[in-house]
């Protein structure tokens, strides 16, 4: 089986893939800060395995992905340490044998090019995909493979939240679309700003991007809140939340 381990700014995603029968099986998400994690891939972890039937033995390769680069070597150690395997982090250099190209190895966030590399496999043409995570964001390749940029704004709920903590009197609100864009009171106010704010945000983003480079593209949904904007459904071509999970262990597969 196989580890993918897709560390963004809010959660760390651990997904188990079986590689008999091609199917992701088990899941599970840690806080990517909590008091320590440390202590927490020490207890969540094997309790995870132990309920799931599941031992160190049952892994035989991990690929992580990180934006968070602190949390590196306590999840390297951990992989060594507890379920015996060195696990392959991906890294400006995982992407030379790859058929996604970029000019900007070094700076572009991992889990932007697994998510490149997932849509080249899945539809072999320009893409856009649309990562809904703690950052919004737009990554943007052609028909050849290669990434022609990335566009970055603050997620839904970062959003929300710095609404909130900016603000005296505006609390934190649930992510549900309100039936009217118009609210009617202050919770129903910020879900409509927000939640109708971004849909129209996707949908220029996707349109300016279509008229700024002519092409035409296959347009992805991903990531944990990629299923808020339910009005959205027709901009999508497909919406796919493992998309980074399989461009993770493609890009693994690819180097090891
Ligand atoms: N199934 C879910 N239902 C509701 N919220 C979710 C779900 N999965 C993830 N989230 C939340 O969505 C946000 C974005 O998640 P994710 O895409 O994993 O972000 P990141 O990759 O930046 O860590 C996080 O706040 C996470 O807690
Ligand atoms: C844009 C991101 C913050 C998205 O992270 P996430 O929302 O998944 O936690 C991450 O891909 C990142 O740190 N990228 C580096 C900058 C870049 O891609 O240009
Ligand atoms: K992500």
């Amino acid at each position: 089986m196989f580890l993918a381990i897709d560390v963004g700014n809010s959660n760390i995603v651990f997904a188990i893939h079986n590689e008999e029968n091609q199917t992701w099986t088990n899941h599970f998400r840690l806080d990517t800060e909590p008091e320590s994690l440390r202590a927490q891939l020490a207890k969540k972890v094997p309790l995870y395995f132990l309920e799931h039937g599941l031992g160190p033995q049952d892994i035989e390769k991990i690929g992580i992905s990180s934006v968070v680069p602190h949390i590196n070597p306590i999840l390297l150690d951990y992989c060594q340490s507890f379920l015996g395997t060195k696990a392959y982090l991906i890294s400006s250099k995982s992407y030379s044998k790859l058929p996604v190209k970029t000019i900007r190895p070094d700076e572009i966030g991992t889990d932007l090019m697994c998510n490149v590399l997932a849509a080249w496999d899945r539809f072999q043409q320009a893409s856009i995909v649309v990562d809904f995570g703690t950052a919004l964001t737009f990554t943007v390749i052609d028909d050849s493979g290669q990434v022609l940029g990335v566009s970055i704004v603050p997620g839904l709920k970062t959003a929300i939240r710095s609404l909130s903590s900016g603000t005296a009197k505006l609390p934190q609100v649930e992510l549900k679309l309100p039936k009217s864009v118009i609210g009617k009171n202050t919770v129903h106010a910020i879900q409509a700003g927000i939640l109708y704010g971004y849909s129209g945000l996707v949908k220029e983003m996707i349109q300016k991007i279509k008229s700024e480079t002519g092409l035409s593209f296959k347009v992805i949904a991903t990531g944990g809140l990629s299923e808020i904007l339910t009005n959205l459904q027709e901009v999508f071509d497909e919406s796919d939340k493992n998309l980074t999970l399989r461009g993770l262990r493609l890009m693994t597969l690819a180097n090891t």
